[in-house]
């Protein structure tokens, strides 16, 4: 803040847009001083944008007549200096604004609300009931691991530097049980705790199992929120400011989680900690994952990162000592891991007209699975009916006009349906190009294996749960439900019921048609598939109390891969260290560290065009640029998609180059006018 004259110049991080080349925080005048972390309504250009008071002094340039601030949020505490650290950190990082961050990860209501409207929200927090008197919570006894990990957490807690645990714990070894410890004495200490899970679909059951163990303890309302963006704008801010406020003394979320303010935070868990869904996949790109490490590295407070299948990231950080590994090697109650039966697609006798996905032995198999009472799951990672419909006269297939990619069949609606630009169209009765009525989807999708295993096993009660058959709202609760209540025999589903459910019922999962992951050109795919099917795999026999042995089969037409071998074993070592063996030679992450540059355009040569000379102002030699290329899918919504890598050995090498890099193409698309888009990936996952 700086003095001219009566008023006073505050500095405002504020959206700017990016081409505007503001990237900084926002020189305005202020007629009383401003703590920063203070909530502001700013002007900028025509618009009224909200902004929020950023720490360090104001460049104060006394001749330019400074806007003013147009509305401050005082009924609010700002937020908090480790708050705007953060936030610095991510942007600098992640190589965006600071305003275009702090807009982003705020809820969006703050942006709508004045001052007064904002105030009366804060009054209607006061007035909410508090819970009815609950029952103190049946906490088991801790297993021996459990009891270890929870040990050590402890110590980290009481340390003034922590380091970050990585929890290792198989498939229902009571990961969950640990975060409920840990987070039991954290709150004991006077602090907040944030949960991070990657998928929204998880949080009703584990938000449930923290309301039940903590609602004695903090009966106060709003005592444990969650948080992420399937709630309605007005849950979410009521949520945001119960954090903000301290009042939520547990907050549960998704990614966004990440930058709740939480002004008493004293520990972090993030929930399998190696799942996609914590990088972001537009705007800003980052790693809920890799901030949550950095803010409680910034706070000093422990973070717990779990999983079964840990990030190569994360394994790598354990074995050289950066984060303190603990193991929970055993099931719950001694329950045995499920066998994984790698089934030899190969072995099979070839008949016409038999379709692969459900062989002969696996029918009998989940026969006799349904005769004992037993639940399956039957993982296929692909929605729809069949990926693409075809025509045996002309050739023809259900290609999409504006991508380069097949469009769905979805055949409980009859429609087209591109998965890409959306693009959907009625099923045409015969083929558009030659008029042959007989045309037939290849392939299959969840909808057509729930159809052929209702046909094959008639009685059996099918259920399928993707992101189709969730669309509405309680849709998905509902089908857990039924899952959990015993109500289905047979469940069918993506990734989404892959991960993280404590199904108690299941017995038998098969993965029918795992491969096509094996061979894709993106280095990271391998561990994608390792921890997926470890996950599906995981949902089996996770009652011990069960006789009957837990099983697990996987349809190969590889039985002989690695990665499958490692998978039979269950053993995740093995696999890591052969991946990261692979890594290190090849000079691949963690061993090296990345950004991408994306370019869109209507053609594939003025994407090309601005990648080169991008890379030409890129003048460091300890960077590797490698040639352009197309994205995977190289043609979206009739945009051109492609992309370039720069590769380091050392990440702060990579760090300084990118802050003059990205001015300087800011610049340089300005002379790339039929450059639609573009923008920087740093750490990038997908490849
Ligand atoms: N000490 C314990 N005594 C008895 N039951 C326990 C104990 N710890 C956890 N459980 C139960 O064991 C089951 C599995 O635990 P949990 O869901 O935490 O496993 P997980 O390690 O998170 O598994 P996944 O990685 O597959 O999600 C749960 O039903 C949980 O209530
Ligand atoms: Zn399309």
């Amino acid at each position: 803040m700086a003095e001219t004259g009566g008023a006073v110049t505050v500095r405002v991080a504020v959206d700017a847009p990016q081409h505007s080349g503001l990237n900084g925080p926002l020189d305005y005048a202020s007629e009383q001083a401003l703590a920063s972390g203070t909530l502001v309504r700013v002007p900028l250009g025509k618009r009224e944008l909200l902004g929020v008071v950023w720490p360090g002094e104001a460049v104060g340039q006394p001749e330019m007549a400074l806007r003013p601030v147009a509305a401050v949020f005082s009924v609010l505490p700002p937020l908090g200096a480790d708050w705007c650290r953060l936030l610095d950190f991510a942007a600098g990082y992640y190589q965006r604004s600071v305003g275009e961050l702090a807009s982003a990860v705020l809820p969006p209501q703050l942006r709508e609300l004045s001052p007064e409207q904002l105030a009366a929200r804060l009054r209607k927090l006061d007035k909410k009931p508090a819970s009815a008197a609950v029952a103190e919570p049946v906490k088991p006894p801790l297993a021996p691991e459990q009891a270890e990990a929870v040990a050590r957490i402890q110590a980290q807690l009481a340390s003034d530097s922590p380091k970050p645990a990585l929890l290792f714990g198989v498939t229902g070894s009571g990961k969950t049980e640990v975060y409920l410890r840990a987070a039991e004495a954290a709150l004991a200490a006077g602090r907040q705790v944030l949960v991070l899970v990657p998928e929204i679909n998880l949080t009703p059951q584990l938000e449930a199992r923290f309301t039940e163990r903590f609602a004695a303890t903090c009966p106060e309302p709003l005592a444990i929120v969650s948080l992420h963006s399937a709630l309605t704008p007005a849950q979410r801010l009521q949520n945001w400011l119960a954090a903000h406020l301290g009042r939520a003394r547990l907050v549960l979320g998704t990614r966004l989680a990440v930058f709740a303010s939480m002004p008493e935070l004293g520990l972090i868990v993030v929930d399998e900690e190696h799942d996609p869904s914590y990088k972001q996949q537009d705007g800003a790109r980052y790693s809920a994952r890799d901030l949550a490490v950095w803010r409680a590295h910034d706070l000093k407070v422990p973070v717990v990162l779990g999983s079964a299948t840990p990030s190569l990231e994360s394994w790598q950080h354990a074995e050289s000592g950066r984060y303190e590994r603990l193991t929970l090697a055993a099931r719950i109650g001694g329950g045995a891991l499920p066998r994984v039966k790698l089934f030899d697609m190969k072995a099979l006798p070839p008949t016409a007209g038999v379709t692969t996905a459900l062989t002969a032995p696996l029918l009998a198999e989940l026969k006799a699975r349904l005769e004992r009472r037993e639940q399956s799951l039957v993982f296929l990672n692909r929605r729809g009916y069949a990926p693409v419909l075809h025509c045996g006269e002309c050739q023809w297939k259900s290609d999409c006009p504006h991508c380069s990619a097949w469009r769905v069949f979805h055949k409980r609606d009859r429609t087209l349906r591109c998965h890409h630009c959306g693009f959907t169209e009625r099923v045409p009765s015969a083929c558009p190009n030659c008029g042959n009525p007989d045309i037939a989807p290849i392939g299959r999708g969840t909808e057509r294996l729930e159809e052929q295993l209702a046909e094959a096993l008639p009685g059996a009660r099918v259920l399928r749960i993707d992101a189709d058959s969730t669309r509405r709202k309680g849709e998905l609760e509902a089908q857990l439900k039924a899952v959990h209540d015993g109500d289905v025999d047979i469940l069918v589903g993506t990734q989404m019921i892959a991960k993280g459910h404590d199904f108690r019922r299941i017995r038998f999962v098969a993965a029918v048609n795992p491969d096509g992951a094996l061979f894709s050109s993106d280095f990271r795919a391998p561990e994608r598939l390792f921890a997926l099917l470890m996950q599906a795999g995981g949902r089996a026999g996770r009652d011990a109390s069960s006789d009957s042995p837990a099983e697990m089969w996987v349809q190969t037409w590889h039985r002989e891969h690695a990665l499958y071998q490692a998978l039979a074993r269950h053993d995740y070592v093995r696999f890591a260290k052969t991946q990261l063996d692979e890594r290190r030679s090849a000079g691949l992450p963690p061993f090296s560290h990345l950004a991408l540059l994306r370019a869109e355009a209507r053609t594939v040569e003025a994407a090309k065009a601005f990648l080169v000379a991008a890379a030409a102002l890129l003048q460091d030699e300890q960077l590797l640029v490698y040639p352009p290329v197309p994205h995977a899918v190289a043609r979206v919504a009739d945009v051109e998609r492609m992309q370039m890598l720069v590769e380091a050995t050392q990440r702060a090498r990579l760090q300084a180059s990118l802050r003059d890099w990205v001015p300087a193409l800011i610049a340089l698309k300005r002379e790339h006018k039929a450059v639609l888009r573009w923008a920087v990936d740093v750490d990038p996952l997908a490849i």
